[in-house]
């Protein structure tokens, strides 16, 4: 890190602007950072956030504007020049190779090359120095996302950064993660180095952040201090007027019949860092919307990949849907018996990143609605029309923002193809929907929108599943909540019998669940 004076800003941009064909997504974007501070960059999904950061990672080249960087005007033509000048990034989707080692991916990334046993050395050091414990030996398609994060810091503070873009970093993360996370950047603060925060989650922009500035429809619409704001009013910044509130009557009590069934789910652990499932019990009823929550990397994803059928079981009756046994069953077939599924990673498994929207359309629905996506009797063609009004009536429902009829799914901002997917499967009005991780990266007025479309889903009849590490979010919207640990599921309790404490200590591994009385009478368990 090279010194500079105190009144001179780190970072200056100047009226920087970038547009896709029409779309202006940055507008002439001013925005000065100090060394030693953390600055929130604020904004609804499309605003412009990951455009502008990109800019300054040299990943997109701006059309008009400066960037005047310790005093000097600079051209950020690549990440490499990036990162030489001493500007680091964490991005909201990893960039990491499942079938290399943490260390090996940190070398592939490193703009000089050193032997790989050094890295891992000091990706261990680095670790533990700032609060991020990884093994550079594990393999990365064995590791949870909060891990690969990791990964992805280490290997950004390796560069020795000044600046430091972190784009919704605890999005992924548990409350104590992300409670670590906040003491890491404090301490990167302490040593004087900068970060550029993008987050959704107003309350720790707040807790952590010296400064905001925040983004609308690609303009700078206002600069805070958010540590004098309330949330409420940094949400107002953001859209211009107050976010809806997620409605929902009474819990439901689990009185519809059970759509789907997991009865005695055992899976062995596919590699040394995969998480094995054991006798896993739960009943999701139609009406109701059953929350699992857990800390990251207890076999939410291999949970995920046995209800949707990526992973079959051997015994058919391990799962049921709609009362048929389905466990031997494919994910087309799963489907078939009615069943939706969202996965936690939008860009590569829920969607395919180069196609248009109208394809990605057709890959989540053409075992279910062949007839009415695709024409001719043996010489099948795809029903452009009907693919095309459907992509219009869901881009209606879940108000996903874009530019263009009908863009790849990479040119949609995070949030809004989060939106897209969800109301792709909705589209189906499924009676099972699974979801992993159903808000992350989206913004509070697109998060309440999911959530109540969710609500509205299992208002209607279906049987509604979520796994999320974020506990408000399932306190806000669910029936009944379980836990996961170590491979392991909880009862379901019913809301009124949650607590955060209880919860806290349940992901903890405390068996609070089987001290609620009356729990053989809680409807959710096979
Ligand atoms: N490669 C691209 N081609 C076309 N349009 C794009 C491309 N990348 C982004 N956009 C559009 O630019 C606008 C700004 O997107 P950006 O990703 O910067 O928003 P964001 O504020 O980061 O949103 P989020 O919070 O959802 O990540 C959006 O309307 C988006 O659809």
């Amino acid at each position: 890190m090279s010194a500079i004076s105190t009144d001179q800003p780190l970072l200056d941009v100047r009226r920087i602007t970038k547009n896709f064909g029409n779309l202006v997504a940055c507008n002439a974007i001013d925005l000065v950072i100090r060394a030693g501070e953390i600055h929130a960059l604020l904004g609804e999904n499309g605003a412009g956030k990951s455009t502008f950061v990109k800019m300054l990672f040299g990943s997109l080249q701006p059309v008009s504007g400066q960037i005047i960087w310790k005093g000097r005007p600079v051209s950020i033509s690549s990440p490499a020049v990036a990162r030489s000048l001493g500007i680091g990034m964490v991005f909201q989707h990893f960039s990491l190779f499942d079938s290399l080692t943490a260390a090996e991916n940190i070398a592939l990334s490193l703009d000089k090359a050193i032997p790989l046993s050094d890295i891992a050395s000091r990706a261990r050091d680095i670790g533990n120095a700032y609060g991020l414990p990884l093994d550079p030996n594990a393999l990365v398609g064995d590791l949870s996302v909060g891990e690969r994060q990791r990964i992805e810091i280490i290997r950004c503070l390796l560069q020795e950064p000044d600046l430091i873009i972190l784009d919704e970093p605890t999005s992924v993360l548990t409350p104590q993660e992300a409670d670590r996370l906040f003491v890491t950047l404090e301490r990167l603060r302490s040593e004087g180095r900068s970060i550029l925060y993008i987050s959704h989650r107003l309350e720790e922009v707040k807790r952590l952040c010296d400064r905001a500035t925040v983004l609308r429809h690609g303009k700078v619409v206002a600069q805070c201090d958010p540590r004098r704001e309330t949330a409420a009013s940094l949400a107002r910044m953001m859209v211009g007027n107050d976010i809806g509130i997620v409605r929902r009557d009474a819990p439901a009590i689990g009185e519809g019949s059970a759509l789907l069934e997991i009865a005695g789910l055992s899976q062995p652990s596919r590699g040394p860092f995969s998480t094995a499932l054991r006798d896993m019990r739960l009943s999701v009823h139609a009406g109701e919307i059953v929350g699992i929550a857990g800390v990251a990397g207890n076999g939410q994803g291999e949970f995920f990949e046995a209800i949707s059928g990526e992973v079959t079981q051997a015994g058919p009756d391990t799962i049921r849907i709609g009362g048929v046994a389905a466990g031997q069953a494919g994910i087309s077939r799963r489907r078939q018996l009615g069943a939706a599924f969202v996965p936690e990673e939008r860009l590569g498994h829920g969607a395919v990143p180069e196609l248009p929207l109208t394809d990605n359309l057709f890959l989540s629905r053409y075992s279910t609605d062949s007839r009415t996506y695709l024409r001719g009797r043996s010489l099948k063609i795809l029903a452009q029309d009907a693919l095309q009004s459907a992509v219009k009536r869901i881009v209606k429902m879940m108000d996903v923002r874009k530019s263009g009829e009908n863009p790849d799914a990479s040119a949609l901002s995070g949030g809004n193809l989060q939106k897209f997917i969800i109301g792709r499967e909705l589209d189906r009005k499924p009676a099972v929907l699974v979801v992993n991780q159903p808000t992350w990266g989206v913004d509070a007025g697109a998060a309440a929108h999911i959530r109540q479309a969710l609500i509205d889903l299992a208002r209607s009849g279906s049987a509604v599943l979520i796994i999320s590490q974020d506990l408000d979010e399932l306190l806000e919207i669910c029936d009944r909540v379980a836990v996961m640990n170590h491979g392991t599921l909880s009862d379901a309790l019913p809301i009124g019998e949650v607590t955060l404490e209880k919860i806290g200590l349940m992901m903890g591994g405390v068996d609070a669940g089987h001290s609620v009385a009356g729990q053989a009478s809680v409807g959710g368990m096979a």
